[in-house]
């Protein structure tokens, strides 16, 4: 699916390739059924995997010391944050490599005050939809700033990034304009820049809901990382909805120069692509599962494999790390590539 080209600002150059950048899927991180509620030991759980894959060491020695960044004091915490005193004598170095995108998408948070005011459909001259848009924002950055803090705690020097604040914007829901210059500035710094599906403003809806999958397909063509990864609450793509016991996980997905992909694995569904049966969540504002396979798709054909799997696996793990292959029988996930 070709897209517009997105006016870029100039922009430096980044001093080494982006090595993965990574959805924390709202699916994972949330707790779906539940208004603005984290999944607490799932985010934790993602944010101590991205740690040990960034980590410089090989994983065989005894694990770092964590270096908690996050120095505020936590809602309900009796004490203050201590600061350790290593840190005032002073360390070497983190012994991560940083050079990781995060983006989040919204799952229980943003997506309800998104669908109530249908903010994602335009219109700002109605007073609903701005509040919508107001109240879409208010919980989508509320939920980034948890995201960064459990990065933080895990000693990820993680910063918040707001697309709609960064000036990102769209034009018939597409990326129109995406200053990107900051966060190749934050990669040169060492940190690592945190993003989320978005409110933004688009030229000819006024405004509409950015998905964590698009601006990750944005990044990726942009910056091309090593790997993508998607983790969300399920394994994979299916053939039809996960909930349906008769699904089966999708292995591996090829993509062709015209963009259109096909199933390779499993064989019994070879070549298959059009008897995949997606569901979405009434509330869904940005096409849930559907528009992570296409975007998905884009990004593979560019020649960057993309890993969906669930989070807080031994599975997710080894996407994180980039620690999987075609012929890994043992990997549970989808893997989509090109055909090339
Ligand atoms: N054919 C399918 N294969 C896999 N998942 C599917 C399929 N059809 C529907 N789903 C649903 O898609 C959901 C994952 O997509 P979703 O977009 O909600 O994930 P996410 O990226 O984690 O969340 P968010 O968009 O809030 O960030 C799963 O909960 C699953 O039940
Ligand atoms: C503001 C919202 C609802 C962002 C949606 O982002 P996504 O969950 O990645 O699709």
């Amino acid at each position: 699916m070709a897209e517009e080209e997105a006016q870029e600002q100039p922009s430096p150059a980044a001093p080494r390739p982006v090595r993965c950048i990574v959805k924390l899927g709202g699916a994972a991180i949330t707790n779906k059924g539940e208004l603005e509620s984290i999944n607490e030991e799932s985010l934790r759980s993602a944010c101590a995997q991205l740690r040990q894959a960034m980590s410089e060491s090989d994983g065989d020695g005894a694990p770092g010391k964590v270096l908690g960044m996050d120095w505020s004091k936590r809602h309900g915490d009796p004490a203050d944050p201590a600061v350790d005193a290593e840190w005032i004598a002073g360390i070497a170095g983190l012994g991560l490599d940083t050079n990781f995108i995060v983006v989040h998408g919204a799952g229980s948070f943003g997506h309800f005050q998104a669908s109530r005011s249908g903010v994602h459909k335009g219109g700002l001259h109605s007073t609903l939809v701005k509040a919508g848009f107001v109240a879409t924002r208010i919980s989508v950055t509320s939920l980034n700033q948890e995201i960064v803090r459990a990065l933080a705690r895990e000693g990820i020097p993680s910063v918040g990034m707001s697309p709609f604040a960064c000036g990102w914007s769209t034009k018939q829901r597409k990326v129109a304009s995406a200053n990107s210059s900051q966060i190749i500035e934050s990669l040169h710094a060492g940190f690592v820049p945190v993003l989320h599906g978005d409110a933004v403003l688009d030229e000819l809806l006024d405004c509409t809901i950015l998905s964590g999958d698009v601006i990750i397909r944005h990044l990726a063509q942009l910056l091309s990382p090593k790997y993508v990864v998607f983790l969300t609450d399920v394994h994979g793509v299916y053939d039809r909805p996960p909930t349906d016991p008769n699904a089966v996980l999708l292995k591996e997905i090829e993509v062709d120069d015209n963009g259109s992909w096909s199933v390779v694995k499993p064989a019994l569904l070879q070549g298959n692509n059009k008897g995949v049966e997606i569901s979405v969540a009434a509330h869904d504002t940005t096409g849930g599962m559907e528009t992570k396979i296409l975007e998905a798709a884009v990004i593979a054909k560019l020649g960057i494999d993309v890993y969906i799997t669930k989070a807080g696996t031994e599975h997710s793990l080894r996407a994180l790390k980039g620690d999987v292959s075609t012929d890994c029988e043992d990997w549970l996930g989808t893997i989509l590539r090109s055909s090339k």
